[in-house]
């Protein structure tokens, strides 16, 4: 099958997060692919010799002759497919074998009746998401995706659902900014994949307040129960970054553009029943009996038959999957490149010191 502009769109933002440098050579062959791709047969005045790099790019470009502009997207897409799969598989090997026996003390995986519960668990942090939770998680998806779990649900300890993305994730990484960015593109790639990916049944029980990444993360779910104590809240304009886990897709879909507006762009905080009259939350029920009817109602549901489930889900999925890795992608190379980072470094000051500046 030939490659569409779609295809051809979703390398570009896939190069962007190649995990390894490709190399001279690699990049040059890429830019002559895109070149010839988009302007056809090299066309321009051949540099100077002591223009090294342009000079270099033109024998590129010029190598080409007069190949179709079609042939020429479909090699670009070829390329970049073996680079994506070549710097992800020893980092994936690796990680299947050393993480499956990894105990993981802030992400908590049990099995009962079915059902895969997957808790956060870091309470005294409100249950940020770490780096290192992160990582667990797509394991856990992964693990839950092929062993006899009949539905995957998604609970947090203590007051909080989650709290979203741990703030400091990323400010100790030794390449500054740049790098930080970087390592955390590819992440929340991988990370939203997993979700998009998982091929059964995914339920939230929402025991308490959510924040960014744990609400966005919801319109990917079959489920969301909220207790009436459970806040939805997205301020990702106040920490100067973007939607993510296809949000900004999902959301006009579930609950309008204007509602999506007032929670991605503008903040605004949902109280459970909000969030349930606006479609984003399935069921609201009283804190003092949550726990007890949500379990309950759940255990029921994974008496359902297994394959039935996961072939209904498929085909609720499957016209909009390739669609959501797209919108992923785009989310992901936007943080590298268009993320405004004084504004975002002042944000995360603002959060780091605002016990001390409460103080004075
Ligand atoms: C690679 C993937 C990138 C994906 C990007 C995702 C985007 C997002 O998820 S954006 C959302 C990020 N989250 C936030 O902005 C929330 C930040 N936290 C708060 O606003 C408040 O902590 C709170 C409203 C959640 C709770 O306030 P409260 O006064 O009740 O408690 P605190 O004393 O503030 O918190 C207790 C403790 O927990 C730490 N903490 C809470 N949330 C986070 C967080 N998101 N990241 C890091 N640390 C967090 C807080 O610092 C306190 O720690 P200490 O006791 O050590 O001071």
């Amino acid at each position: 099958m030939r490659a569409s502009q779609q295809d051809f769109e979703n390398a570009l933002n896939q190069v962007k997060l190649l995990k390894k440098d490709p190399g001279n050579e690699v990049k040059l062959r890429l830019y002559a692919l895109y070149k010839q791709a988009t302007d056809g047969p090299c066309n321009m005045p051949k540099p100077g010799m002591l223009d090294f790099v342009n000079k270099a790019k033109w024998d590129a470009w010029n190598a080409l002759g007069s190949l179709p502009k079609e042939t020429a997207r479909q090699n670009y897409v070829d390329l970049v497919s073996s680079l994506s799969s070549s710097s992800e598989a020893p980092s994936q090997g690796k990680r299947g074998a050393d993480e499956k026996a990894r105990e993981s003390k802030d992400i908590l995986v049990t099995s009962e009746d079915g059902i895969t519960k997957i808790t956060f668990n870091r309470p005294t942090k409100k249950n940020a998401i770490t780096s290192q939770m992160y990582r667990d998680i797509i394991l856990a998806l992964k693990n839950a995706s092929t062993d006899n779990t009949v539905m995957a649900v998604f609970t947090g300890t203590g007051d909080y659902y989650c709290s979203g993305n741990d703030l400091t994730n990323f400010t100790s990484a030794t390449g500054g900014i740049e790098e930080a960015a970087s390592n955390g593109a590819v992440l929340l790639r991988d990370f939203v994949n997993s979700f998009i990916d998982f091929p059964k049944p995914l339920v939230a029980v929402v025991n308490g307040p959510a924040v960014g990444i744990s609400v966005t993360l919801l319109g990917l779910f079959d489920g969301v129960f909220a207790s009436d104590r459970a806040t939805f809240h997205t301020p990702f304009s106040q920490l100067s970054q973007f939607p993510e886990a296809c949000s900004t897709y999902m959301f006009p879909k579930i609950m309008g553009p204007t509602k999506a507006a007032e929670m991605l762009l503008f903040g605004k905080k949902l109280t459970a029943r909000e969030a349930w009259a606006q479609g984003l939350v399935t069921e609201v029920f009283p804190e003092s009996t949550f726990e007890t009817e949500v379990w309950t109602r759940l255990k029921t549901y994974a008496k359902l038959p297994p394959n039935v489930m996961r072939i209904s889900k498929e085909l609720i999925r499957k016209h909009e999957k390739q669609k959501l890795y797209t919108v992923n992608a785009e989310k992901c190379a936007a943080a590298l490149e268009r993320m405004p980072r004084e504004e975002y470094a002042k944000a995360l000051r603002n959060f780091l010191f605002r016990k001390a500046k409460a103080k004075l």
